[in-house]
């Protein structure tokens, strides 16, 4: 958990969307006593069992008029797909006021175009946080439009610590924030699997490879971020000239495994720009 001390935040705070980011993002958020849960407002599409999950889960504030998440309150999270996004802000024309903070999370979909179809020029600040928001560890990227004040962006960035780290970067750096970081809990959870499975196929109990292999997923995080060595260089102290490890990893470049993932958020990054374009 990230123990870093959180002052409260004031005002109250409206999220259109209540998917797993959504809810990620509550639960950091909560658990940190950033705000209390009846200074929080939700609302999604549709889906009434969703949102009675989170008011009974969180004690939020659940609604389906989107008008009234907006007038009550003073940050605006955006958080629905990008799919859906042009559609649901353009219904919005007018409601947002250039004193409302406007906050996406959508990926894709810049500044620019959330101002258009709002129709308004107000602060919007568009991130890209990660669903470890849930535990308080995600990496966050942060990038501000023109109109965002210091003030404004040290909110922001106060707020999205309560759930990780926040990295601020230019509005272009953010798609590949996107393909690296805020996809990026996929890739680990795939890896995690296949050594999971691995484990079991070879013979140990499930439950035994699963915890033997989130133990050394922790233990080489903390390796990384404690020693602050280059991963190559701890890569070579595990592996003994003609051992184990140097076996494993002949399999694993045979299979060009660096390359796939390179080129894996190479293109998820591509992909948030694609969408940017897309949905506009
Ligand atoms: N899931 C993830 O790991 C991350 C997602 N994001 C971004 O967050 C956004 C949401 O992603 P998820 O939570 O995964 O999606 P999701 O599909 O779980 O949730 C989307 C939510 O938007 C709501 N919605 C759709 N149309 C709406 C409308 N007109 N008004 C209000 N709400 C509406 C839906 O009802 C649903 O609650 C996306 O833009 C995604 O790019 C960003 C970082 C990480
Ligand atoms: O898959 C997606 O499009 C979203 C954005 C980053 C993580 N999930």
């Amino acid at each position: 958990m990230n123990t870093q001390a959180a002052c409260s935040i004031e005002g109250q705070i409206g999220f259109l969307g209540a998917g797993s980011i959504v809810e990620a993002m509550l639960s950091g958020i909560l658990k940190k006593g950033l705000l209390s849960s009846d200074r929080i407002y939700v609302t999604n599409r549709s889906n009434s069992e969703r949102l009675e999950h989170l008011a009974g889960t969180y004690g939020v504030n659940t609604t389906h008029d989107k008008f009234e998440v907006i007038s009550a309150s003073d940050i605006l999270i955006l958080a629905m797909k990008p799919k859906d996004s042009g559609e649901a802000l353009k219904e919005l024309r007018g409601a947002v006021h250039e004193g409302q903070l406007v906050i996406s999370v959508i990926a894709g979909v810049s500044t620019t175009l959330i101002g258009e179809w709002l129709g308004v020029n107000c602060p919007i600040i568009r991130t890209m946080p990660n669903t470890s928001s849930a535990v308080g560890l995600s990496a966050t990227g942060i990038a501000a439009n023109h109109s965002v004040t210091e003030e404004q962006l040290q909110l922001a960035t106060h707020l999205f610590e309560a759930i990780g780290t926040v990295y601020s970067v230019t509005e272009e750096e953010l798609d590949i924030v996107t393909g690296l970081s805020g996809s990026g809990p996929a890739y680990v959870y795939y890896l995690v699997e296949a050594m999971m499975g691995a484990g079991a196929t070879a013979g140990l109990d499930r439950e035994m490879a699963r915890q033997l292999t989130l133990q050394t997923v922790l233990g080489a995080a903390h390796m990384l971020m404690d020693t602050r060595e280059d991963p190559a260089i701890l890569r070579k102290k595990v592996t003994s000239p003609g051992g184990t490890t140097q076996a494993g990893m002949e399999v694993l470049e045979s299979y060009r495994f660096q390359e796939a993932v390179t080129s894996a958020i190479l293109r998820a990054s591509e992909r948030s720009r694609e969408m940017g374009a897309e949905y506009r």
